[in-house]
């Protein structure tokens, strides 16, 4: 689609060479001589035109006023001002009104068409942002977290009431796949933070020499390979939401910074000298139980109590079975779709297997199991075959060419603990050989070893 130009110039030779200029450029450029005129036309068009190049001074007014109304109204088009006597007051006026740039005539015409370019570029990152918001708070309503179980129409009003109320820390708690992340981004875009970005950092993915300076940012040369400087996630999360997931996982040194940010509302950049002030409301999540890890000290008490002034706890999808009558239909419509099959009819039977299993994955893993059910099964119904529910305790994990590894997923263990035991395993076969070990596990030795650092394993 061609980009679109409006341009508001009453001399009418200029106007009339730029006119003609940007229509060789390209671009689909119309032309108004009176303020009246273009606002008429502005108005009126839809869309709204990318970029406008405006006089300042036309025989009708000030074109700033009528780029005042036209915000009023909702127009966000990027406006260039070219004007033959800028005064200060205007081009302050001009950039407070968010106007892109403000040019003298005469203006050569390789500047002009660099500052229309970054103008359209701005516009449509902007735009592209809005559709981004747009389509994010249609999908992130209450109801997307789905189920007609008590316990989740509880969970749905508590978003409804959280979303609304100016909360600047929350926190999610419920075993992996509860569907932390969903509720994350429903209070973010159905909150009053809408606007702003959502950051999103996984605090168990990181060693925690990179969370610090993911999480606070950097000056050139705060350490060794800090080339540049780099504002942190919570400068970039200004103005919205920073979701901290896996919260349990962050290390005490970064606990305590941490909380003076939540409670200060600023930050210092790793190697700064400067307080920077930051508006972000923080959503952690954790599927640990933080109160037995304060017990133990390994999360500090205080964090805690500021964390759980408002709190959400995610019920595990075996104590709401009821859920999985809106859940299956819900998943089986989307998968099938992606997959252009017509699959509708979800036998009894399969509905009744669905119910009596633990889920200890929770909703991922009915997610999981309804994507593999719908992509395999043929005809108009799902197929019980392909469920595969693993309903035997312990179940077992196939050990790639040697003997089994067996786990109870009755829910007495965490993906954490599964997964240490995994580790501690595969060290064991390898005798203690972490290159070796790595290389089964199919992650790199750095990886390993964090892991092996973060349970302890090392003898
Ligand atoms: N009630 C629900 N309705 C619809 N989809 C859901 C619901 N709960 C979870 N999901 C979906 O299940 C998947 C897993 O949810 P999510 O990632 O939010 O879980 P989580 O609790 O954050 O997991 P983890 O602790 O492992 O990060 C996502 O695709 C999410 O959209």
């Amino acid at each position: 689609m061609t980009d679109t130009l409006f341009i508001i110039e009453d001399e009418a030779l200029l106007g009339q060479e730029l006119l003609r200029h940007f229509k060789r450029e390209n671009w689909d450029a119309t032309l108004a001589g009176t303020l009246a005129d273009a606002e008429r036309e502005l108005l009126a068009s839809t869309p709204q035109p990318l970029v406008v190049l405006s006089d300042m001074s036309l025989p009708d007014g000030s074109a700033l006023d009528l780029l005042e109304r036209l915000r009023e109204a909702g127009h966000r088009s990027e406006w260039i001002f070219l004007t033959g006597y800028g005064s200060v007051p205007d081009s302050v006026r001009a950039l407070r009104l968010g106007a892109h740039e403000f040019l003298e005539k005469p203006c050569p015409r390789d500047r002009l068409d660099l500052v229309v370019a970054g103008a359209a570029r701005a516009a449509r990152a902007h735009r592209r942002l809005e559709r981004e918001q747009q389509a994010g708070s249609q999908r992130y309503r209450p109801e997307a977290m789905l189920g007609d179980s008590p316990a989740n129409r509880q969970v749905q009003e508590l978003l409804r009431r959280l979303a609304q109320a100016p909360f600047t820390s929350l926190l999610l708690a419920g075993e992996t796949g509860t569907g932390k992340g969903l509720a994350a981004r429903i209070l973010h875009h159905t909150g009053a933070r809408s606007e702003g970005p959502f950051v999103h950092l996984n605090c168990a993915a990181l060693p925690r020499e990179l969370i610090e300076a993911e999480l606070f940012g950097h000056e050139a040369g705060a350490f060794t390979g800090a080339h540049g400087r780099h504002a942190g996630l919570f400068e970039q999360a200004d103005g919205g939401t920073l979701f901290l997931d896996e919260i349990g996982d962050l290390d005490t040194h970064l606990q305590a910074k941490l909380l003076t940010a939540i409670e200060e509302r600023s930050i210092r950049r790793l190697g700064g000298a400067r307080e920077i002030r930051v508006d972000a409301q923080i959503i952690a999540a954790t599927h640990r139980d933080l109160a037995a890890c304060v017990a133990q000290g390994s999360f500090r008490a205080d964090l805690y109590h500021r964390m759980s002034v408002f709190r959400i706890q995610l019920p595990p999808l075996r104590e709401r079975p009821q859920d999985l009558e809106q859940l299956v239909p819900a998943f089986v419509a989307e998968f099938s779709a992606i997959a252009g099959k017509e699959l509708q009819r979800i036998p009894d039977d399969m509905m009744a297997e669905l119910k009596r299993y633990n889920w200890p994955g929770n909703v991922r893993e009915l997610r999981n199991v309804i994507e593999r059910s719908v992509l395999l099964s043929e005809g108009p119904q799902l197929s019980t075959r392909w469920l595969q529910l693993c309903t035997t305790s312990p179940c077992p994990i196939a050990w790639p060419g040697g003997p089994m590894l067996e786990l109870p997923l009755d829910g007495s263990l965490t993906l954490d603990d599964i997964e240490r035991r995994v580790i501690e395993h595969t060290l064991d076969r390898h005798d203690g050989n972490l290159s070796a070990a790595a290389r089964t596990l199919g992650v790199s030795r750095e990886t390993l070893r964090y892991r092996v650092q973060k349970y302890a394993l090392q003898k």
